[in-house]
């Protein structure tokens, strides 16, 4: 028996007045995958993200997170639901401390206390803070560190460490490598591994070959509002994804209607 996906997008459409951004796209990603999503610039990856996260909804189609059909009106809510969403410019308070980072907007708090206003559980937050950290192997030489006082690399850890510790259903990385160094990126792939390893799926963008190739499972191709190519990685070389992006490589699909005359 096909295991359940863990999240599915079927048929989505999104326009922009009258530019079509996805041209009803169909996705599929499985526990414990790491699916990169690739295209060339304009080729509607941002958008498709945005919509697997709540930050934007489609015009058509569904989204089904563990076979249930679910609608997310805000960023807020697909967080709610598992979807965590690491974006390029991580969005992270700089001025805040690493504990306050993981925990903002979902604080322990003392027993008695309802509102975040209340009195905080400091010491549990901490705790779960050293724990998650120790768990993912990541290494920061100050916990108490403010996010403006790490590096690149350090940064990058700490959102991805919060989108491991809130997204259990799925994470989203958008070109979570883009401003690092080459240890640093280093340590950012090894986090996707960990993150695999946990069951949980990874949706990773990315530009740099190398680093697709070492860390996804398959890669999915977007071209032009449309998925152009679903690839094993074992099964395909750096070559035929490039022609992918390209367009000097066609799906079946448009092949066939270029052969029929149709335009695709
Ligand atoms: N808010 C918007 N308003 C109008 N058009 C938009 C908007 N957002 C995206 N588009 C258009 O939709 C198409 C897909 O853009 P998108 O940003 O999703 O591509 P991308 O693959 O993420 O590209 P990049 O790698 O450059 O970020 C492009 O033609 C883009 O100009």
């Amino acid at each position: 028996m096909e295991p359940i996906p863990s999240f599915e997008a079927k048929g989505i459409i999104k326009n922009f007045g009258r530019i079509q951004a996805l041209k009803g796209i169909d996705f599929t990603i499985y526990p414990g995958e790491v699916v990169g999503l690739l295209g060339d610039n304009g080729a509607g990856k941002s958008t498709l993200i945005k919509v697997f996260s709540g930050a934007l909804s489609p015009d058509e189609g569904e989204l089904l997170l563990e076979g249930k059909i679910c609608r997310f009106s805000s960023p807020q809510e697909a967080r709610d639901a598992g979807i965590e969403t690491v974006y390029q410019d991580l969005a992270l308070a700089t001025d805040l401390d690493i504990e306050s980072n993981l925990f903002l907007g979902r604080e322990i708090l003392k027993k008695g206390w309802r509102s975040r206003f209340g009195f905080l559980d400091r010491k549990a937050m901490f705790r779960e803070v050293e724990d998650l950290f120790a768990k993912l192997n990541i290494r920061v030489r100050d916990l108490n560190a403010n996010i403006s006082d790490l590096s690149g690399g350090q940064r990058q850890a700490v959102a991805v460490a919060r989108a491991v510790k809130w997204g259990n259903k799925l994470v989203i990385m958008d070109e979570p490598t883009a401003a690092l160094g080459v240890e640093q990126s280093a340590m950012v792939l090894d986090l996707v591994r960990q993150v695999r390893s946990k069951g949980i799926p990874v949706i990773f963008i990315s530009h740099t070959m190398p680093f697709v190739f070492d860390v996804c499972d398959r890669i999915v191709i977007l071209r032009l509002g449309e998925v152009v190519a679903n690839l094993k990685v074992k099964e395909t070389t750096v070559n035929e994804v490039v022609q992918y992006i390209t367009g000097s490589k066609q799906s079946d699909r448009i092949a066939r209607l270029q052969q029929s005359g149709a335009r695709p």
